[in-house]
């Protein structure tokens, strides 16, 4: 079931939202559950297909899961069943989420075997999972990869600690290799390790289960391995790419919103990457107070030139809140230039924007110029696909903005990360039906 909502836009919203717990934090962090036989607690795990489905797969595995409250759960990974991960049923399950990916790093340090299909995820250019693999042959796994059915499989008697030197940055590349190192014979280094918030947190959640990492934050990972990692509890950070969104809808539909417990010291560049756009935001205590703006100005570079700006690993940009900036600047005084490097078709949902009236310009598949309405233009409502996630909320909080009425189907692609979400825009104002 795929969805639709249906939007009457236009509208100022008003009020206080609550991030959720971070997505793709809690995709690392329910994978980490397997290398313990103890039991694990993880607290404001969001309500999210992905995450769901990620939960669903842990169980059919033979993860005892058990329900403490709402985003609150004990995983004791004590007996795992491994017909299930090499049955079709797997296969399927495994290839609807992106994050199923980092099963294999805890499945090969624990049990010396593992699977798994291609994984999903967003259509947003080639994803590629080198860097996974590399790092995890480096520790002593033999790789096979059977073509014909897209499946992956690592075998290793035991897994020994060294120096790798990853190609690239990959956030999900890099926990599984942290993860399968905490459980390796001796000392593994990681350069070039992606460190984003999440990463950082799940190699705290790994001290904290008996793991010995050094270097949290930075891109030189230090693992001295432990023969056994036993229970903890967790909570996940607020997700930082809804903090993002919140500010682009507030902006973007004049509204004063508080956005509470937002964990501002592990926000990075994003709070001055809006204020760039001309943004007004304050931090308070630990929320961001972003008040009715009827307009907002783009800076430019020191030397007059248009801003640029893109992604890059942490502490760079998120590429996950391109689509936002990307959105946010139609409506704002002056020109940008969104720099999508990581991805090469996550731009083109700016077509459904230009029919809406924005003016942008898609220079290449990585680029597109956007020349600010300054709010004198209003966007508007139209029927569109929701084309990924973060693209899909992008094009929310346009309809949220355009005069008239928006139907957005395929929700789905929203629903996979954000919880709730027409029901919290409506205890905020907004005109929101799911249909
Ligand atoms: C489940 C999950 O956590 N998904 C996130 C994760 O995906 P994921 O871990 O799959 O993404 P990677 O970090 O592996 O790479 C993302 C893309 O950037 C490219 N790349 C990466 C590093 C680098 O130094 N240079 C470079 O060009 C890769 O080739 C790839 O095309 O990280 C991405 C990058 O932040 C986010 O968009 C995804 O939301
Ligand atoms: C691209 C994303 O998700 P995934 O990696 O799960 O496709 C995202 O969270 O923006």
């Amino acid at each position: 079931m795929n969805g639709t909502f249906q939007i009457r836009g236009g509208k100022r919203l008003h009020g206080e939202i609550t991030p959720q717990g971070a997505k793709n934090e809690a995709l690392q962090i329910l994978c980490a559950v397997l290398l313990t036989d103890e039991e694990v607690r993880i607290k404001n795990i969001p309500d999210i297909h992905d995450v769901n489905r990620l939960i669903e797969i842990l169980g059919d595995f033979g993860v005892k899961v058990t329900k403490n409250a709402h985003g609150d759960f004990t995983f004791k990974a004590d007996k795992v069943n491994f017909d299930y991960i090499k049955s079709n049923e797997f296969k399927k399950d495994g290839a609807k989420l992106r994050g199923s990916i980092m099963l294999m790093g805890p499945m090969l340090a624990r049990y010396g075997e593992a699977y798994m299909p291609t994984p999903g995820g967003d259509k947003i250019g080639r994803r590629r999972l080198d860097t996974h693999f590399q790092g995890l042959v480096e520790l002593g796994a033999e790789f096979h990869y059977d073509e014909e059915e897209y499946f992956y499989s690592l075998k290793a008697k035991e897994l020994n600690g060294k120096f790798i030197l990853l190609e690239e940055a990959s956030v999900t590349g890099t926990a599984n290799i942290v993860m399968a190192a905490a459980l390796a014979k001796g000392k593994t280094r990681i350069y070039n390790a992606a460190c984003e918030p999440y990463l950082q947190q799940l190699c705290k959640m790994l001290n904290r289960m008996g793991a010995n990492i050094s270097g949290i934050g930075s891109n030189l990972l230090t693992i001295e391995g432990v023969t056994h990692l036993g229970g903890t509890e967790h909570t996940m950070l607020p997700d930082m790419v809804e903090i993002g969104s919140w500010i682009g809808l507030a902006a973007m539909t004049k509204s004063e919103i508080t956005i509470k417990n937002v964990n501002w010291s592990q926000l990075g560049v994003i709070p001055n990457t809006f204020r760039k756009l001309g943004i007004q935001l304050e931090q308070s205590g630990d929320d961001i107070y972003i008040p009715s703006q009827e307009n907002y100005k783009i800076q430019k570079f020191i030397d007059g030139s248009i801003l640029t700006v893109s992604d890059a690993p942490w502490p760079g940009f998120t590429p996950d809140l391109l689509s936002i900036i990307l959105v946010v600047a139609t409506q704002a005084k002056g020109s940008l230039l969104v720099h999508q490097k990581m991805f090469e078709s996550r731009l083109f949902f700016v077509d459904k924007l230009i029919d809406m009236g924005a003016q942008i310009i898609l220079c290449d598949p990585h680029r597109a110029t956007v020349i600010g309405l300054n709010q004198e233009s209003p966007l508007r409502g139209t029927t569109m696909v929701s084309p990924d996630i973060r693209a899909g909320n992008a094009l929310l909080i346009a309809a949220l903005s355009a005069e008239g009425k928006s139907i957005i189907h395929n929700i789905e692609q929203i629903d996979r990360g954000y919880e709730n979400i027409d029901g919290r825009l409506k205890a905020i104002g907004a005109d929101i039906e799911r249909i």
